[in-house]
């Protein structure tokens, strides 16, 4: 699903009165881009098209109650975080128990008032923003600017799950620099720092499809995840990734096997995956990962090499 982009935000309003919408449209559209949906089923639609960043949500509808709307938008992770305030008459006790259960984060009571509204939205618009760089703290490598490797475990949990979901593969490779202790005694850190965020950059430069997750796994290695891709459409890509370090010709130590920085790789794959298989360990995935790059090291380095993944086997570590 497409995210909106964080300079004018997107706020959707869903409520089939045209004078409530036109009050909220005239309280807030300074300050963002309004959508409008009548009726449940136009609102899901506009945000699978594009996720908004708040939404203001009348209770009744047409077709569908805001509080059943909203649990529904929760329940999906895709929608879980986008703050959802009512619009609403209702003043009745128990109400507003109803809806922070129903997932809301607040509610507006009718008649509307327009510095009221914009307040309250941009607070919930502040709050959201502020979560989200929050998140995206928590889960970036800060030297180079790729993902750590806290979002590639929670992201291999959930393509490993697809996967199977879908029956389609799924390959993990981890990439590690050549002899990396031996460029930073000879240079040191500063410039060993400089060279990762170099390989960095030349990996993420290859990786094409939004779906492929390219990580700082630790020091000097790297972890990579392909959704959807079996082992041969793999080599292609990481034959360019060694590729594009080797090309970048960083001068390696002079007591180093090989002139110039190089790259070593190893690949696993998860193959046809049975939908109602149990099997969940992704974390064998990576450690067969991790056995092949040991394999590509002994192989001479600036080579990768891959090692089956077999589901039945379960790793001890
Ligand atoms: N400059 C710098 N060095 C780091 C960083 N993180 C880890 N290292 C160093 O990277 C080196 C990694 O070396 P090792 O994994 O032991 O092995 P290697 O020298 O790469 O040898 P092979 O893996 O066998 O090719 C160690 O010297 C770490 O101290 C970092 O953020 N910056």
């Amino acid at each position: 699903m497409l995210t909106s982009n964080a300079g004018r935000p997107d706020i959707l309003i869903i409520d089939d009165d045209s004078a409530v919408i036109m009050a909220l449209h005239k309280a807030l559209s300074k300050i963002g881009r309004i959508r409008f949906a009548s009726d449940a089923k136009q609102a899901l639609l506009l945000i699978q098209e594009h996720c908004p960043n708040l939404i203001l949500l009348d209770v009744e509808l047409p077709d569908m109650n805001g509080l059943v709307l909203c649990p529904q938008l929760k329940a999906d992770p895709d929608t879980a975080d986008i703050p959802v305030i009512f619009i609403t008459s209702h003043t009745e006790d128990g109400f507003e128990e109803k809806v922070f259960n129903a997932g809301a984060c607040d509610y507006i009571t009718k008649p509307l008032h327009p510095r009221v509204v914009l307040a309250r939205t941009q607070t919930h618009l502040a709050h959201q923003h502020a979560e989200q760089l929050l998140d995206e703290l928590v889960h970036t490598d800060k030297m180079t600017g790729l993902a750590n490797r806290s979002d590639f475990i929670e992201r291999l949990q959930v393509e490993f799950k697809q996967a199977r979901q879908r029956q389609e593969s799924l390959t993990v490779a981890v990439i590690d620099i050549d002899e990396f202790k031996k460029y930073n005694d000879q240079f040191g850190p500063l410039k060993g720092d400089e060279c990762i965020k170099r390989i960095a950059s030349a990996l993420a430069e290859c990786i094409q499809r939004p779906e492929d997750r390219l990580t700082r796994y630790g020091g000097a290695t790297f972890a990579l995840i392909l959704p959807n891709t079996p082992a041969k459409d793999a080599e292609k890509l990481l034959q360019a990734l060694l590729n594009s370090a080797e090309q970048l010709k960083i001068t390696h130590a002079p007591n180093a096997t090989r002139q110039f920085v190089t790259l070593s790789i190893g690949y696993s794959t998860l193959s046809h995956p049975q939908a109602d298989s149990d099997f969940d360990n992704w974390w064998a995935l990576v450690k067969v990962a991790e056995h092949a790059l040991e394999e590509s090291k002994q192989n001479g380095r600036n080579c990768h090499r891959y090692e089956m993944f077999e589901t039945t086997l379960t790793t001890n570590e």
